[in-house]
């Protein structure tokens, strides 16, 4: 059953469409990143996912609700990490911990909350306002796991973070993953989500390029680098080869057929060029060259 239902959704400012017609569905127990660079419109879907700002056009469910008319039914059940975390700053980090407990009408569990202070080393005495930008993010995430919630929303979560506390919360993310919960987090860190993301959809100019299984993206693709005086390109697009960037005395490639074909071939071009390089294509490469090549509009 999918969790998180996007049906052809927009949101404009004025005539300025920061997400246009997206289409997206979130499965139970899915680990899936949203990915796009500055300014793609992550922030505004997750926003109109909360539903901190109405839709343009277009339908929402959540956990098999139609929003908006569900909201707070459904927000009980959901943790949420935004990019800019704002509470009162006079309050103090328990009596936040408190309100948000009593928002979703459970008990505090000592035992439990006493693991997540110790693991995000969090101070409940503290104000919030007295605390730096790592450590309200971290009091953001305590906020939204100690509820326990069904689906956790998480907006560049780790930006902040140091690189411990980094990898402390995918932990546990993972682990609540593990347990049933869905996870959707935008991010600007390939790596983790490459590491840890099941699933991850591609957003640019508030327009979704493609959702893809991690499982199989990267699965016997390679990456071809070749530097040189001439580059043998016609020789290379002859094997099935695809030019995903062109520089006069550089060229990258991809190439996902049959192994001793391009080495046969990499063996006979190569005493031609300066440099020859193969890579499994990781998921920055698969970014760097879906963004390079498409540019899409904003109308
Ligand atoms: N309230 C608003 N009024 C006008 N434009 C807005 C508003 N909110 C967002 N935008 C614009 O919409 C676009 C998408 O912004 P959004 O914050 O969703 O991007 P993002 O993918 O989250 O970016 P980042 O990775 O930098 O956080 C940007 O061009 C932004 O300037």
């Amino acid at each position: 059953m999918p969790v998180i239902e996007l049906n052809h959704i927009s949101k404009y400012f004025g005539k300025f469409a920061a997400v246009k017609d997206l289409s997206l569905k979130v499965d139970e127990g899915e680990f899936f990143g949203f990915i796009g660079p500055n300014g793609a419109g992550k922030s505004t879907t997750m926003n109109m996912i909360l539903n901190f700002i109405k839709c343009s056009g277009g339908s929402i469910q959540l956990l098999g609700q139609e929003m908006p008319a569900a909201d707070v039914a459904v927000k009980k059940r959901i943790g949420y990490v935004p990019s800019d975390v704002r509470f009162y700053p006079q309050l103090r980090v328990h009596d936040l911990i408190r309100y948000t407990l009593d928002f979703h009408h459970q008990k505090e569990d000592k035992k439990e909350l006493d693991r997540y202070c110790e693991l995000f080393e969090v101070d409940l005495k503290k104000k919030f306002g007295d605390l730096s930008l790592g450590n309200k993010k971290k009091v953001a995430v305590v906020c939204a796991m100690i509820h326990r919630p069904e689906l956790l929303i998480l907006d560049e979560p780790t930006n902040g973070l140091d690189p411990l506390m980094h990898a402390r919360l995918f932990r546990l993310m993972k682990e609540k993953q593990e347990q049933g919960v869905t996870v959707f987090l935008s991010s600007h860190n390939l790596k983790e989500v490459e590491d840890y993301c099941s699933k991850v959809a591609f957003i640019k100019a508030g327009r979704l390029m493609g959702v893809e299984d991690l499982t199989v993206i990267n699965k016997n693709v390679k990456i071809i680098t070749l530097k040189g005086e001439h580059l043998p390109l016609e020789q290379m697009k002859a094997i099935g080869a695809e030019i995903i960037k062109q520089g006069q005395h550089e060229a990258r490639l991809t190439y996902e057929k049959e192994l001793p074909v391009l080495f046969k071939t990499l063996s006979e071009i190569a005493p031609g060029l300066d440099d020859v390089t193969v890579d499994n294509r990781d998921l920055e490469e698969q970014f760097m060259s879906m963004y390079e090549n498409q540019e899409a509009e904003r109308i």
